[in-house]
């Protein structure tokens, strides 16, 4: 939910967080911003003696911090996201500025200089709105800071060693955390408490306000990027090449900046794109992985065709029946209502619709045309993207020769991708769009192969066998899952593979946004209940570096993780064991995460499985829970990450609801990653 309107501005647009700052994560996401976490590689080493005020320079900072994330993701695929949001906290004590500690001495001397009087804590915010156009950058920054003053108590020697030694102090400026341990320190705070830990959110709120809703956007400053310099130089941009502030003058009302005044308008061209929309891109496949489970709204019987608002009819070839299994084999397509009229010009029309206006019943409509998932499986499955991805642009005849398919359905084929945004079609041929070199090209990093793989062999089947769970009379998902849970476990090793394949390119998608959704620092260990191939357990282990992870799940999971790259220095903190979560006991672990699982599950399993981990956590332990968000009220009811799933997604009460009821208190839910609910409960002594 999201409280503040302000903040809903950004819904809709492509928002980066250019911090590795969890608290700054929490603190965001808790207030229901959806935004991706881009840590920022720029060094904080500007000259502090150059800088009139401490404040100054974290605003600096911030702004480099935040330059740096919209320069390197533009220049890494063109295409900077709409906003990107940089910040930088500092402890000035008097003219000094006290940053993250780098050891335990620096802790201790810092601790001492804080000890028993007051200081200031101030975080420089810059929030960069970005325009890519022929292949150029342009951004507006827009800049403030905000000050809290913290008064620590005094302290005895035993004490700060004490903290020291906890850990706690070596990741945060001045070296303490008051939303923790370092709460005991404090005697006084006067101003922003959330300040203090990494964000001035109210201040932030006001400065949308002010950005979004005034007649005039002032006090932004134009940078344009003809070529964006290399990361590691970009540190080095003098302030006019940056469009940077006169540090002096970038604080709290002192905003300048060259734009001219002007009405809505006349406002900067970045600005106007994120406001409108224009330039911008999910920052999650969110479309890709709405067309491969697009079937799974169709099999259930909704009447909306999934993909009608984004893609839908509006790019589907008018007037062409075909099928993708006939493709294969160079077979003429038959059948099938041959009226198409009704689907010229009515773009975004439900499927079930267009289907009454050709006066034929939705099932036979649907048979004829298949769905775009099954395009889109039967592209990955000949391997049409990797040969795109090496050889395009090639025209339709070269792709079939290269595929050894029929040519006249291969080029419908290939316009249907293009119709759906897969593939770009030119006069010099067809060749793949970005999303498809991103996630369906086998060989790439953020692959999707596995999940249509997956969703093509195994998910579809069982959907198709809905109709069954639903003449039984059992509960329709229920009966799927049954279904697809005693498949899964009983067929063959490659069929385990397959979904190992399927679950571990899809978790390298949200680990990141699991793992960092909450500040999860107070553990020492975790255990990943079904992790599979270990993506999130390294994820965990990066983002908290005293964390201990333990990867549980069947055996003949675990027997094949191996075979998976995670890669990355972690390693040595992750250990995998085997065994069944509803009948082995569980590990022992300060934190349970359960990524993905329990929407799996029907009612009888799932509470069996949250007393299971329930009876084993300890008091103070914790649980996270992270699946598939259930849409927003008025939001279109597209199936939005089920991939690998069949149940209905529940909204962040009933996740509430649901650990309460198994014994968590102070359960908080966060939208992470644009899809994600994440949830994490405190179990309460029993
Ligand atoms: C005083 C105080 C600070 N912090 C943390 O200190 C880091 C400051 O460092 P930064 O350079 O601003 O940020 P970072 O963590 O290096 O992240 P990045 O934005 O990537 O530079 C941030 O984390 C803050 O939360 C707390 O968590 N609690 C406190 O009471």
């Amino acid at each position: 939910m999201v409280l503040c309107p302000v903040i809903g501005k950004l819904q809709h647009k492509r928002v980066v967080l250019a911090s590795a700052s969890p608290r700054r994560q929490e603190i965001l996401s808790n207030a229901g911003l959806r935004f991706e976490v881009v840590p920022s590689r720029f060094k904080e080493k500007l000259h502090k003696a150059s800088f009139a005020t401490p404040y100054a320079y974290a605003v600096e900072t911030a702004k480099q911090k935040a330059l740096e994330v919209a320069g390197r993701m533009h220049q890494k695929d063109l295409r900077a996201p709409d906003v990107v949001i940089g910040a930088d906290t500092i402890v000035a004590v008097g003219a000094m500025i006290l940053e993250k500690p780098v050891d335990k001495q620096d802790a201790y001397r810092m601790l001492s200089r804080l000890n028993g009087k007051e200081h200031s804590v101030f975080t420089g915010v810059a929030i960069v709105h970005c325009c890519s156009k022929d292949g150029r950058l342009d951004t507006e920054v827009s800049e403030f800071y905000e000050e809290t003053t913290v008064k620590f108590s005094e302290l005895s020697e035993e004490l700060l060693w004490e903290y020291i030694n906890s850990g706690e102090p070596m990741d945060k400026a001045g070296g303490y955390g008051i939303q923790a341990l370092g709460g005991m320190l404090v005697e006084y705070v006067h101003g922003d408490f959330l300040n203090v830990v990494g964000f001035p959110l109210n201040h932030f709120c006001k400065e949308l306000a002010r950005l979004y809703y005034p007649p005039r956007p002032a006090d932004l400053r134009r940078v344009r990027h003809d070529s964006i310099p290399a990361v590691d130089t970009f540190e080095n941009l003098s302030d006019s090449e940056a469009g940077g502030a006169d540090p002096g003058q970038s604080a709290k009302g002192g905003r300048g900046g060259e734009q001219a005044d002007g009405d809505r308008s006349q406002a900067p061209r970045a600005l106007d794109a994120a406001l409108n929309g224009a330039d911008s891109r999910p920052r999650f496949p969110t479309g890709l992985l709405e067309l491969m489970d697009g079937f799974k709204a169709s099999k259930r019987g909704a009447t909306l065709c999934p993909k009608s608002r984004e893609v839908g009819l509006e790019c589907w070839p008018r007037g062409r029946l075909w099928d993708p299994a006939a493709l294969l084999a160079g077979q003429q397509v038959d059948g099938g209502p041959q009226d198409t009229s009704c689907l010229q010009g009515r773009p975004g029309l439900p499927m079930a619709d267009h289907a009454d206006q050709a006066g034929v019943c939705w099932g036979s409509w649907s048979k004829c045309h298949p769905p775009p998932p099954k395009v889109l499986f039967t592209a990955c499955k000949l391997k049409l993207f990797d040969v795109l991805k090496d050889q395009g642009p090639l025209q339709a005849v070269d792709v079939a020769r290269k595929l050894s398919t029929c040519a006249g359905r291969t080029e419908q084929l290939l316009d249907v991708c293009a119709a759906l945004g897969l593939l770009e079609k030119t006069r010099r041929g067809y060749s793949n769009t970005e999303v498809a070199t991103l996630h369906l090209v086998s060989d790439g990093e953020h692959s999707l192969q596995g999940v249509a793989e997956y969703n093509d062999a195994h998910v579809w089947g069982v959907f198709t066998r809905l109709g069954l769970a639903v003449r039984e009379g059992a509960e329709q998902t229920r009966g799927a899952l049954g279904a697809m849970e005693e498949e899964r476990l009983s067929q063959s090793r490659e069929l385990t593979l397959q979904f190992m394949r399927a679950k571990h390119s899809l978790s390298k998608l949200t680990a990141h946004h699991v793992a960092t959704a909450f500040d999860l620092s107070r553990f020492a260990s975790a255990c990943d209940l079904g992790g599979c191939t270990g993506i999130l357990a390294r994820e965990l282990a990066q983002e908290y570096p005293r964390l201990q992870v333990t990867v549980f799940d069947l055996p003949e999971v675990t027997e094949l993780s191996g075979g998976f790259q995670c890669g990355g220095r972690q390693t040595e903190r992750i250990r995998f064991v085997s065994g069944d979560f509803f009948k082995d006991s569980l590990p022992e672990a300060d934190l349970y995460v359960l990524s993905r699982m329990l929407q799996d599950w029907p009612d009888d399993k799932l509470h069996k499985l949250l007393s299971r981990i329930s009876s084993s956590c300890k008091p103070g332990g914790g649980l996270l829970v992270a699946e598939a968000a259930a849409e927003e009220e008025g939001a279109s009811q597209s199936p939005r990450l089920r991939t690998l799933s069949a149940g209905q997604p529940r909204s962040p009460d009933e996740h509430r609801r649901l650990l309460q009821r198994h014994g968590f208190q102070d359960v908080r839910v966060a939208r992470a990653g644009d899809l994600l609910c994440v949830v994490l409960g405190t179990r309460a002594a029993p």
